[in-house]
């Protein structure tokens, strides 16, 4: 058996090697599942037929490293970038914005995986909690869709677009949620991705969302039919309870809470990606995540683990 020994603010331990643990944390450099297993394989191979029987976390980190850059240079890199990033204390806060039906849910889950990270918190799901919180009389647009809850707005419309100031007054109730769990992730040092059309470029707070470990992306889907199809596809299962008449008879409105994130967007340099092909836009996700929180790498592997 090889034993990895890690150091935890001065305290040692020692876990035994786990080929899961260390093919997750390949990942990352954009390895499919079997390709990661298939090098983690060889790695434990490879330490044992040298009778290494325990290793620091970092010489194994820099073992893996030299191993990927023989198999792809780029790879190598990503594994160090990521490493980087990970030196940090603070945790990480993801927030990923876009339109109903543009793959929040799905690119969240996919990014998770990715960076094998364990919290996703959906803003539909604090929007539920709201709403047994708040009775629809004292605040109805809640109670609605983020793209039709100006068909109940109280007061007539006052600016120049009803749809837009529907999906304000929506986002605005339940983006009060988003900032209570980044404010807790941030005191409990959770890592967690926050994502959903309530993740809208402007409205959290600025002391929040300033901070060096918060990073906010929003996801489009420029094409009108490919936007559609995605509504298909996540209401064909048999046990997806969601209608499809309620999107398409509100698609239009939807792509206009679209734009309207894109312009959010635009005005607070938040990075759109659109997301039109599941691996390109984990990619830019993920670069996107690297670049924002840890700089480009500079070679020198020193302390930090993947298991968080
Ligand atoms: N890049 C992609 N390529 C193909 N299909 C995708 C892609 N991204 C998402 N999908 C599919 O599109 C559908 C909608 O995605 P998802 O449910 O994640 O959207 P959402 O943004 O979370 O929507 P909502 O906010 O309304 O819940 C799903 O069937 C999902 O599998
Ligand atoms: O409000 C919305 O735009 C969507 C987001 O997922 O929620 P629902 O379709 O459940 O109303």
């Amino acid at each position: 058996m090889i034993w990895v020994v890690g150091n935890i603010e001065g305290n040692q331990y020692k876990e035994p090697f786990s080929k899961g643990v260390l093919a997750r944390s390949l990942r990352v450099s954009r390895l499919g599942l079997d390709q990661a297993y298939e090098i983690a394989n060889e790695i434990e191979k490879e330490l044992l037929e040298r009778d290494i029987n325990e290793i620091s976390v970092n010489d194994l980190a820099t073992y893996v490293a030299d191993y990927l850059n023989n198999v792809d240079p780029e790879v190598s890199s990503k594994y160090k970038n990521w490493r980087e990033v990970r030196k940090s204390d603070e945790p990480l806060i993801i927030l990923i914005g876009g339109a109903s039906g543009v793959g929040t849910s799905s690119m969240a889950f996919e990014l998770a995986n990715r960076l094998g990270l364990k919290n996703i918190i959906s803003t539909d799901m604090i929007r539920e909690v709201m709403r047994k919180i708040v009775s629809k009389d004292l605040n109805p647009v809640i109670h609605k869709s983020s793209f039709d809850a100006y068909e109940s707005i109280r007061t007539p419309a006052i600016r120049v677009d009803a749809v837009i100031e529907g999906f304000i007054s929506h986002v605005d109730v339940v983006n009060v949620g988003v900032e209570a769990i980044i404010e807790r992730s941030l005191k409990e040092g959770i890592s967690v991705i926050i994502e959903g059309v309530h993740v809208v470029p402007g409205f959290i707070r600025e002391d929040l969302i300033k901070k060096d470990n918060v990073i906010m992306l929003i996801l489009t889907v420029d094409d009108e039919e490919t936007h559609k199809q995605r509504f298909y596809t996540r209401c064909r299962p048999p046990w997806v309870k969601r209608s499809l008449e309620h999107y398409m008879e509100n698609f239009e409105t939807i792509r206009k809470t679209q734009q309207f994130l894109v312009d959010q967007a635009k005005i607070h340099n938040t990075h759109v990606i659109n997301n039109v092909d599941f691996r390109t836009t984990i990619d830019s996700m993920v670069n996107e995540i690297i670049k924002e929180f840890g700089g480009e790498n500079d070679g020198n592997e020193e302390s930090g683990t993947d298991n968080d």
